[in-house]
């Protein structure tokens, strides 16, 4: 592809009165990201110019068919032949290769894709849009796309609208960027000012953006019943190390899981009591509880994740061998050659104890899984207010008590003949869950649902209190 001097002037974009310039777009670069863009911009009737540093070496058509439409010039007149312009450029060379063309950013809307190097950008306030702003006043700079990948806008056509984060000073220059989005097949979401840029490059080099505080609780919920798991299953039965990788495992999983999903909703509880204590809405939560209720959907996922092991592990190993009380058992007498009867099982059938364990097991599985689907954002999104909140609340609490169910059945009978109950790992593992349930259920009650209710309607016990007092 060389360079297409019979390209139109922008001017001549105008037709019948109309400004058509909308319709072709330059994007500088010719790299993953500029052809992602590209392809999707013809795709949708767009006209699109690339600009290169060797534009007669650039053949674009060579990677898809769809680029064969797609004009290879120089980065100069790439300038020239739109008013909105995307720089697909790494962050470090977008304004050392545009800074000779200068003359060609002005008046121009200069759409920044970019995302920093983490290394060569720590410590440095300035965002990438922000220096591109600098160097090149005379063009508005937009903030957009960045936080999309290559992937996602070349090929994601059905997994739902994604989001693309504008952020830009110059209003009529984002409107452009979010219509452009928006045709594209995108949500556009204004994230605020050029000022703004610095979090949404910060945004992409987040690896477990909201899931550190989860993680490191689940761990540590893991470690307490796995250092427990050790000492009750392993050291105090004086070693039977060969069951540590499944059957023991399985139960410190299977602790863990149900510890977190109480976890999840007990800080939906507790809420409840600190808004009845307060007696109004308009006081903010204490910093703990609100950091614990911004983490309930990560705290749901991640138990619903260990619970699916769980179930997995059951499966493999659930057997008569290690079970035997959840079995009725058919025996058949042998008589030896020489004579000795012996007592042979020809049938295994899953008891009452059996079958209960395993199906509420199932049930609380599924319940689990249905409000863990509902919380992904594709899904939530087509929800109404009310399917979500039955799903996350009715379902979400009706999984917990199931699974509490499905741990009562397993352990109970055996508590009553325990004489240390303490070190009974399903008795342990009941005590958060059973306290959250009983608490969500006293909240459930009419009169306090009802208060509650009142309070989150806006009522106030105190209204003349004034100014309502915030903690810190
Ligand atoms: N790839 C992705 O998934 C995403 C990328 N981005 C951002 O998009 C921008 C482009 O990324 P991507 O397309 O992947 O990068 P590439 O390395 O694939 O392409 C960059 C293009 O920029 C041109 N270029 C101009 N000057 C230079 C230079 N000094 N050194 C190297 N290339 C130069 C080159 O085109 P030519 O040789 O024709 O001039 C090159 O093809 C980056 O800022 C990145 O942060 C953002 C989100 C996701
Ligand atoms: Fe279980």
């Amino acid at each position: 592809m060389g360079e297409e001097t019979e390209l139109a002037p922008l001017d001549a974009t105008k037709e019948n009165g109309h400004n058509t310039d909308r319709e072709r777009i330059s994007i500088i670069g010719t790299g993953n990201f500029a052809r992602a863009l590209a392809t999707r911009l013809v795709h949708n009737g767009y006209s699109v110019v690339c600009g290169s540093r060797f534009p007669d070496r650039r053949d674009l058509a060579k990677y898809d068919d769809t680029l064969t439409v797609v004009r290879v010039t120089s980065i100069d007149t790439a300038l020239n032949q739109a008013n909105l312009v995307i720089l697909a450029l790494p962050a470090d060379a977008i304004v050392s290769t545009l800074t000779p063309f200068r003359e060609g950013t002005v008046g121009k809307i200069l759409v920044d894709v970019s995302n920093p190097d983490e290394k060569k950008r720590e410590g440095q306030a300035e965002s990438n849009a922000e220096s591109i702003s600098k160097a090149f006043p005379d063009a508005a700079v937009v903030k957009a796309f960045n936080t999309l990948s290559a992937y996602a806008i070349e090929f994601d056509y059905t997994s739902g609208v994604r989001n693309v984060y504008v952020a830009g000073d110059d209003e009529a220059a984002c409107g452009k960027v979010r219509d452009l989005t928006r045709a594209i097949g995108f949500t556009p979401v204004q994230f605020g000012r050029l000022s703004k840029s610095a979090a949404l490059e910060a945004m992409q080099q987040e690896l477990m953006a909201n899931w550190t505080a989860p993680l490191v609780i689940t761990g540590v919920v893991f470690l307490v019943w796995f250092l427990f798991g050790l000492w009750r299953f392993q050291i105090k039965r004086g070693g039977d190390w060969e069951r540590l990788p499944l059957k023991s495992m399985n139960k410190i999983i299977g602790s863990t899981a149900i510890t977190l999903l109480a976890l999840c909703f007990l800080a939906g509880g507790l809420a409840g009591v600190v808004q009845i204590i307060n007696g109004t809405k308009y006081k903010r939560f204490p910093g703990w509880l609100d950091r614990w209720m911004k983490m309930r959907k990560e705290l749901g996922l991640l138990a619903l994740c260990l619970a699916a092991v769980h179930a997995v592990m059951c499966l493999a190993h659930v057997s008569p061998i290690y079970y035997p009380k959840w079995y009725d058992v058919t025996t058949v007498i042998v008589r030896t050659v020489d004579g000795a009867e012996v007592v042979v099982p020809i049938r295994y059938d899953h008891n009452w104890k059996g079958q209960c364990i395993m199906s509420m097991g199932v049930v609380a599985m599924c319940f689990l899984t249905i409000v863990g689907l509902a919380s992904l954002p594709g899904i939530a999104d087509r929800l109404t207010m009310r399917q979500w909140r039955f799903i996350q609340s009715y379902l979400g609490q009706f999984s917990l008590v199931a699974t509490v169910v499905h741990v009562l059945l397993k352990a109970a009978p055996k508590w009553v003949s325990m004489s240390v109950i303490v070190q009974n790992m399903g008795f342990l593992c009941l005590i958060v869950p059973t306290l959250t349930v009983l608490l969500r259920f006293v909240l459930a009650l009419p009169f306090v649902s009802g208060y509650i209710e009142k309070i989150r309607g806006g009522w106030e016990r105190n209204a003349s209190r004034e100014p309502t007092q915030t903690y810190m």
